[in-house]
């Protein structure tokens, strides 16, 4: 019996709250093995992005094919990628071994919650032209979303499914466009276009600062639940249902049938994100909490003992 497998490529985040440490927080929270490809150092903390260190995109791959070459993967995730030069190594590796990577799912990282920069603009047509058309979900912010389609940022509903609609044309199977920017609305709603048709997925939204990472820790967690929908599907693998303490995808699935599985990966993995972001609106974490974006509650589904009196 193997866990559930997967692997993030994604940037450092030395303050913890997204990037690969909120990955790997997430799989662990969620029962699902993690392994890590770094593309790129950040130092970073809640308040921004003090310094972006690159990795050579050589030694992005060098992980990349370490993980392959030994470890069986579900699912990937895909976040900050830096530069083109890493997006066009990762795109032919990719290419060249699609089925090792399990369910793909890539996060569009350009600018962090804090406004930094994060993909250089040049690198965008790369990503639309080469990554896009091998992922099986993209999940862009609104911001992210216009840029891909050189459109302006879309105003309403409508043109949020449009807009997911189109990113599908592009040749990702399944688009979550993500509403969180809508700072207006007091629901947060995320626009769905997936080969069954169009589906909006809301929640109340939670008034907090505590919002850096949640865009990395909603696309590990959807990875996560991926790769345990295929465990759960394997033979003799039934008792690995029980080692997350949260809802789970593959409670939902029936049969050996897979056009379910999107929509409860998708729902399963936003249950997540959104406790993990109502843990975190009540925990407080940076000296000074009101100059920056503390973190989600990654640790949300691991029981915390209450104190002694
Ligand atoms: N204040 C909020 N209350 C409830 N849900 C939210 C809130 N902000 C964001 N979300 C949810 O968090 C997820 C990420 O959305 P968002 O649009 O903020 O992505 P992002 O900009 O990529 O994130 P990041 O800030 O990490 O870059 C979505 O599922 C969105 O619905
Ligand atoms: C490393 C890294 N990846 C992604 C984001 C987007 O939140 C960030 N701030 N830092």
């Amino acid at each position: 019996m193997r866990p559930p497998t997967s692997m993030t490529i994604a940037g450092s985040d030395s303050g913890g709250g997204a990037g690969i440490q909120a990955d790997l927080k997430t799989f662990t929270a969620l029962g699902v093995y993690g392994t890590s490809a770094i593309t790129a150092l950040t130092a970073q903390n809640t308040r921004g992005v003090q310094a972006v260190i690159p990795i050579d995109p050589q030694d992005v791959i060098r992980q990349v094919t370490s993980v392959l070459d030994d470890i069986p993967l579900d699912a990937t995730k895909i976040g900050m990628l830096a530069s083109a030069e890493v997006i066009a190594a990762l795109a032919e590796t990719i290419g060249s071994r699609r089925v090792a990577f399990g369910h793909l799912v890539l996060d569009p990282v350009m600018v962090a919650t804090s406004g930094d920069v994060l993909l250089p603009d040049t690198a965008t047509e790369l990503l639309r032209e080469r990554l896009l058309p091998l992922t099986h979900v993209i999940t862009p912010n609104l911001p992210e979303a216009a840029r891909l389609l050189d459109v302006p940022v879309a105003a309403d509903l409508d043109a949020m499914a449009d807009q997911a609609e189109q990113l599908r044309d592009l040749g990702a199977e399944v688009v979550v466009l993500k509403g969180g920017h809508r700072e207006a609305e007091e629901e947060v709603v995320d626009v769905v276009a997936h080969p069954g048709g169009v589906d909006l997925l809301r929640a109340e939204r939670v008034h907090t600062r505590g919002t850096h990472g949640t865009g990395c820790t909603l696309a590990a967690a959807i990875a996560a639940q991926y790769a345990r929908i295929a465990r759960a599907r394997t033979p003799g693998n039934g008792g690995l249902r029980f080692l997350a303490t949260t809802p789970d995808a593959a409670d939902e699935i029936g049969g050996a049938q897979a056009p379910g599985d999107d929509l409860a990966a998708i729902g399963a993995g936003r249950d997540f994100l959104q406790r993990a972001l109502r843990g975190g609106a009540e925990q407080q974490l940076s000296v000074a909490p009101q100059d920056g974006h503390g973190p989600v509650d990654h640790l949300i589904t691991i029981a915390r003992r209450e104190a002694e009196d």
